[in-house]
């Protein structure tokens, strides 16, 4: 039998601080939601307010598939308003608690165990008579005297409740102790088959899954999640995270949920747009880096044979493909591949010349783009035979006057020469850059354009020198423009000098 999902994006979900969604907002997300095919969506809390009202009954009155829950506290008010609004549900379910831990029955309840325990028994019996689908839940459940819990589920059940949950509200338990707690319920509530046993967990010792995991290889039949794990303090367990272990570990749990996977990826976006809850990158499954790779050794080994760093596919998830993402600790191969993917076709010692232009460049900027790569490959295009090379350049500079010095490197000599000038300290350099080739050149054009975004792009800097009434062309790239604009220059001169001899 699959495990069925339960999900709460929209109640729990919604109890994340800051998040308060819209009626349409919810409907969309519900939308969604069946569309994932979840089994059930808790639509919300009817009687917390009347936007909660509403968006259960429109989700009611409008998404067809999965069940549509409502919670209601062990109170007839709140259980006539779950009840008014979930009227026209095709499959309505009341989802009533109250909380059988002892901290939770005397200080915040203020009753006894007994009247806990009659307390619950009239909610469900009530609920029934809206609908026959009612799930009760023993609000903290996990900090509840085990033989207690036990009590309350078998009477439950017995009033008519069809799912019994079992939350670790607070986030409390471990993965051994809850799965040993579901097994206790199994062995100790006499009429458990007559109900469907379902799991609940936060997440604020990051066990929520785990748990939920564990409750499932000891008995659980649902659980309740959201999507991206949002939920009250640090959320719930993450519905994206249960679908894809049962399924990437089916060899393991044998059980499967009844999702539509490739429907994740899009859910995950969409909650995450409509709540403002951002995703951390890397969160599992649906985080920005989950299926992206930067390493060499990684990007390696995914090229030649994905599974070998990858224990899932992106496209189950609905996402188009992995990533190879390109940056410091890249290596030739995915190099290669992605100038291959651009049309250029390398030999290797044209390659590894790319590649150490890509390596300098990634030292400074933190992922490299399909533009940044195009533009070291027109510059490496565009370089000619180096008669001059740049080892150095320092610029100081304040309004009216700069001082430039640099270093350049001929035939293994190293010349270092110093200009001032007035025109700021690209016209120092120039300057400096003369005085050492000794041509006697003239700028007739310089331009700058940036080639990438962002805070670290790629400036490209365009000179055109005239030379004995010729005008030789330079294009230098770099995140730095001062020295984008010397290695344009270095261009054009090195043009120069390879077509004539110096004017010296
Ligand atoms: C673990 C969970 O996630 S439970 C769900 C939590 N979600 C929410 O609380 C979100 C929506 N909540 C709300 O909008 C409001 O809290 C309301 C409308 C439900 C109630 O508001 P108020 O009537 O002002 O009560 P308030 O929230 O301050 O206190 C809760 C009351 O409910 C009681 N209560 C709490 N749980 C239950 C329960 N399961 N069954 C019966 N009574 C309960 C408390 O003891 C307290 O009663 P008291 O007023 O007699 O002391
Ligand atoms: C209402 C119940 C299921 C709950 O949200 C919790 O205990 O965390």
């Amino acid at each position: 039998m699959a495990i069925k999902i339960f999900d709460t994006t929209l109640r729990d979900g919604e109890q994340s601080p800051g998040v308060s969604l819209s009626v349409k907002e919810k409907l969309e997300i519900a939308k969604q939601l069946a569309k994932l095919e979840v089994d059930v969506i808790e639509a919300g809390f009817p009687i917390a307010s009347e936007g909660d009202f509403k968006g259960v009954q429109k989700i009611a009155q409008e998404v067809k598939g999965p069940v549509i829950a409502g919670l209601a506290r062990a109170t007839k008010q709140d259980i006539d308003r779950a009840g008014e609004a979930l009227k026209d549900a095709k499959k309505p379910r009341i989802h009533t608690f109250i909380a059988t831990s002892p901290v939770h029955m005397k200080y915040k309840l203020k009753k006894s165990p007994q009247e806990v325990l009659e307390s619950a028994v009239e909610a469900v019996k009530y609920a029934k008579t809206y609908t026959n689908d009612v799930e009760f839940s023993a609000e903290d459940a996990f900090r509840s005297d085990k033989d207690f819990l036990c009590e309350v589920f078998e009477a439950v059940i017995a009033a008519g409740a069809t799912t019994i949950n079992v939350p670790d509200t607070v986030g409390y338990a471990t993965p051994l102790e809850f799965g040993g707690l579901i097994k206790y319920i199994k062995d100790n509530v006499p009429n458990i088959n007559q109900a469907v046993i379902s799991v609940h967990c936060h997440n604020d010792l990051g066990l929520a899954v785990a748990n939920s995991l564990a409750a499932i290889e000891n008995g659980a039949k649902q659980v309740e999640c959201a999507v991206n794990g949002i939920g009250e303090r640090a959320g719930n367990t993450a519905l994206e995270e249960i679908a894809l272990a049962l399924n990437t570990r089916y060899d393991y749990f044998a059980k499967q949920s009844n999702l539509n996977l490739k429907e994740i990826a899009r859910t995950s976006r969409l909650v995450s747009h409509l709540t403002g809850m951002e995703i951390q990158p890397n969160k599992a499954i649906v985080g920005k880096n989950a299926f992206a790779h930067e390493s060499g050794i990684h990007q390696d080994g995914v090229i030649k044979e994905r599974t070998t760093y990858e224990i899932m596919d992106a496209t189950t998830i609905g996402l188009e493909e992995n990533k190879i993402v390109l940056g410091k600790h890249s290596g030739r191969h995915a190099f290669r591949q992605k100038l291959e993917e651009l049309g250029y076709e390398l030999s290797q010692e044209e390659l590894n010349s790319a590649f150490k232009r890509f390596k300098n460049l990634a030292d400074k900027k933190k992922e490299i783009t399909g533009f940044d790569l195009e533009a070291i490959m027109e510059d490496e295009i565009s370089q000619v035979d180096e008669v001059y090379q740049i080892n150095l350049l320092q610029v100081t500079s304040s309004p009216g006057l700069a001082t430039a010095t640099v270093q350049m490197e001929k035939d293994t000599k190293k010349i270092n020469e110093s200009a001032c000038s007035e025109g700021g300290p690209i016209d120092a350099i120039y300057e400096a850059m003369n005085r050492i080739t000794g041509l006697k050149c003239k700028l007739a054009d310089y331009q700058i354009d940036s080639v990438t975004s962002g805070k670290d792009a790629l400036g490209e800097v365009i000179v055109k020198l005239e030379h004995q009434d010729k005008i030789y062309v330079g294009r230098g790239i770099s995140t730095d423009i001062i020295e984008a604009s010397a290695r344009a220059y270095n261009n054009a001169m090195n043009r120069i000098l390879n077509t004539v001899t110096s004017d010296k």
